[in-house]
Formats: C-alpha cells, structure tokens, sequence
C-alpha cells in the first residue's frame, strides 16, 4: 500500500471568535496555508501510479480556487474558519474525484500550526 501526497498552497482572510486573544482574532486578518492531501492505493502495474499526479493536480483546483484570495468567512458550508473545518472542507471538495482518499493536512507554516483531517468517524454524518 502506497500513500501518494500532493500539496497547495492558498492565502486568505478571515475572523475568529475565540477565548483567548479575542480582539486581534475578531478582526479581520490574514494567513499562507498549506494544504496536503494523500491518498492511498496500489500503483497500476502498467503505469506504475497509484494515480497520475496531473489527474491529481487537476482534483484539487477547484478547492484551492475556492479557498485562495478569499475571506473564508464568507466560504460557503465551511463554518467557523478553523484548520479543522478547512481540512474537512477540502476533504467534502476532493472526495468524489480523489479515490483511496486518505487525509487531508492544513499547515501555517509560519506559526507551526497543522490539523490533519482523516475522514468522517466510522462512515457517520459527522466529522
Ligand atoms: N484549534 C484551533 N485553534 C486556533 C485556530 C485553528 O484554526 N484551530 N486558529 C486560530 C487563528 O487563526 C489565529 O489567527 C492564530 O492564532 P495565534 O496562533 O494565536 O496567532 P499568531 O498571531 O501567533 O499567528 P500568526 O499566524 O503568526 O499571525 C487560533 N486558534
Ligand atoms: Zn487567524
């Protein structure tokens, strides 16, 4: 079993309601996120791949145009905007494109934050 990665990278704003810090994260501020799917699977014996990585380039665009120059506040059915619900975001975006879907990592490199995101608990209607 193989697990194959590929990465993005998006800049974006947003708010944050929190305990701590509150003020600087109520307004509205930006961060660089990296964000890393994997997916596993057996390579083709003829090709040699689990999937082409152009096709798998090409499943990810669409999130990363959803996500990159955008105040994720506005992003539609992401909720609150966590590392949390930007990993499961992405997850709901690539799903039906990516198979063996495997796990989706959000990075802010910058401040050493990641969430990784490995799919909804037991196949349940939730994360
Ligand atoms: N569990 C989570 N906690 C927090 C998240 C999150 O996504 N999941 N996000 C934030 C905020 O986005 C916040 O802006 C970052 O907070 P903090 O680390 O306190 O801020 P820094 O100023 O150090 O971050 P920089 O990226 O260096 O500006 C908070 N908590
Ligand atoms: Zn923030």
């Amino acid at each position: 079993m193989f697990g194959l990665s590929k990465q993005f990278w998006f800049e974006a704003a947003h708010t944050l309601q929190r305990t701590i810090d509150a003020e600087p994260s109520r307004r509205i501020h930006g961060h660089s996120y990296r964000a890393e799917v994997t997916v596993r699977g057996v390579p083709d014996l003829s090709t040699g791949m689990v999937v082409d990585l152009g096709l798998f380039e090409r499943a990810l665009d669409e999130a990363r145009d959803g996500l990159d120059h955008r105040f994720l506040d506005e992003v539609q059915d992401l909720g609150p905007a966590t590392m949390e619900n930007l990993s499961a975001w992405i997850w709901r975006k690539v799903a039906p494109t990516c198979t063996g879907l495997a796990r989706v990592t959000i990075y802010r490199d910058s401040s050493g934050d990641m969430c990784g995101y490995l799919g909804p608990l037991n196949g349940e209607n939730r994360l």
